[in-house]
């Protein structure tokens, strides 16, 4: 009796706007806006016009964290297979899917209409590319389908340099390009070590990620071999001009750390290094894009 009156008291409660701001995934489009900002800063010798800089990071904020809320549908399911989402807002229940849609649909409009009618529609139609990217053909097709899904899902996630670039400029460029390729490349070995660490809550889901199709061991020579990849596209804007001495340098250590510790997880077979070397990927697509921002004002200044 108790409990069922417990049950009824709680649905009336208004769910808490915490919940609503999980669904948005904010730590991962925090770091996304970062690569955002620095794709607008790169795109032009001058400071890029304030009022495009503030509306593009809402915009593609808002849609990004839409992209993450029709995720946190999609795989409700999933997610409460799964011992490292089991306690998400939907896979709890906290939330109902109606109000978890509504919400994603709001935050994806209002993302991309802000973009079509403050920014430019350029940046309008690749932010919902990448948003249709992310929530349906990786979450929705190409996560249940395929351990390629990440090396093709990975497309959508790299967009930010380039949504910040086209936001300044309305234009498409290579360099802009390069920036979109660096995450690219970075990708697999950020989510592979965690696909290793956490490979017996995939394979128990039956989610085919690289590991538990291909092996442990397969998984952890792609981590090493995709490190390697990561470490010559990073060289690229050195080499090509985009970025100077100072760039250079500091990408230079980042990648040395990078190999060090995905020639620990190729080699290893304890879990803990891979859970590290993920962890450390972070740090390093930060640090690589606040080089990138440093270099750039540096040269300007110089
Ligand atoms: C399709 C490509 C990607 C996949 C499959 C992926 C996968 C993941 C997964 C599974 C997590 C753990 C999330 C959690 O425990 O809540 C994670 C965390 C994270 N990812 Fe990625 N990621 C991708 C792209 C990116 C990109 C492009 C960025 C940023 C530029 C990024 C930044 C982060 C950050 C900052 C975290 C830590 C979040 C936290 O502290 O909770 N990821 N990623
Ligand atoms: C408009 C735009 C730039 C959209 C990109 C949106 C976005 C937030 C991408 C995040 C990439 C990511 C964390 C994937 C993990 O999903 P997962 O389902 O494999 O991981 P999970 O199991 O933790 O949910």
């Amino acid at each position: 009796m108790r409990n069922s009156n417990e049950a009824q008291l709680r649905s009336w409660e208004l769910p808490a706007w915490k919940d609503f701001w999980e669904l948005g995934k904010p730590r991962v489009v925090l770091v996304m806006l970062v690569c955002a900002l620095v794709g607008m800063a790169l795109a032009t010798p001058t400071l890029p016009a304030l009022d495009k800089v503030v509306l593009g990071l809402v915009g593609i904020g808002l849609a990004s964290m839409g992209a993450a809320a029709f995720n946190h549908l999609l795989d409700r399911r999933l997610d409460k297979m799964m011992l490292r989402t089991s306690s998400r807002p939907l896979a709890e229940g906290r939330l109902g899917s109606w109000q978890a849609g509504i919400y994603a649909a709001l935050l994806s409009v209002a993302g991309v209409s802000l973009l079509w009618y403050t920014v430019n529609p350029l940046t309008a139609w690749l932010t919902l590319g990448s948003l249709i990217g992310y929530a349906l053909v990786y979450t929705g097709f190409l996560k249940r389908v395929t351990p390629q899904n990440i090396t093709i899902g990975g497309l959508a996630g790299a967009a930010p340099p380039l949504l910040g670039w086209t936001a300044i400029t309305g234009e498409l460029h290579p360099n802009a390009l390069l920036l979109v390729l660096i995450i690219f490349a970075w990708t697999p070995p950020h989510f592979w070590a965690l696909a290793i660490y956490k490979q017996e809550e995939y394979a128990n889901a039956g989610v085919p990620m690289l590991p538990v199709t291909h092996g442990e061991a397969f998984a952890r020579l792609q981590v090493w071999l995709y490190t390697w990849l990561t470490v010559a596209v990073t060289l690229l804007p050195f080499v090509t001009g985009m970025s100077g001495w100072i760039y250079l340098a500091g990408v230079l250590a980042l990648n040395v750390r990078f190999l060090f510790w995905n020639w620990k997880v190729w080699r290893g077979k304890d879990l803990a290094t891979p859970l590290a070397s993920f962890w450390f990927s972070i740090r390093y697509i930060l640090l690589l894009f606040l080089l990138l921002l440093v270099d750039h004002y540096a040269s300007l200044v110089i």
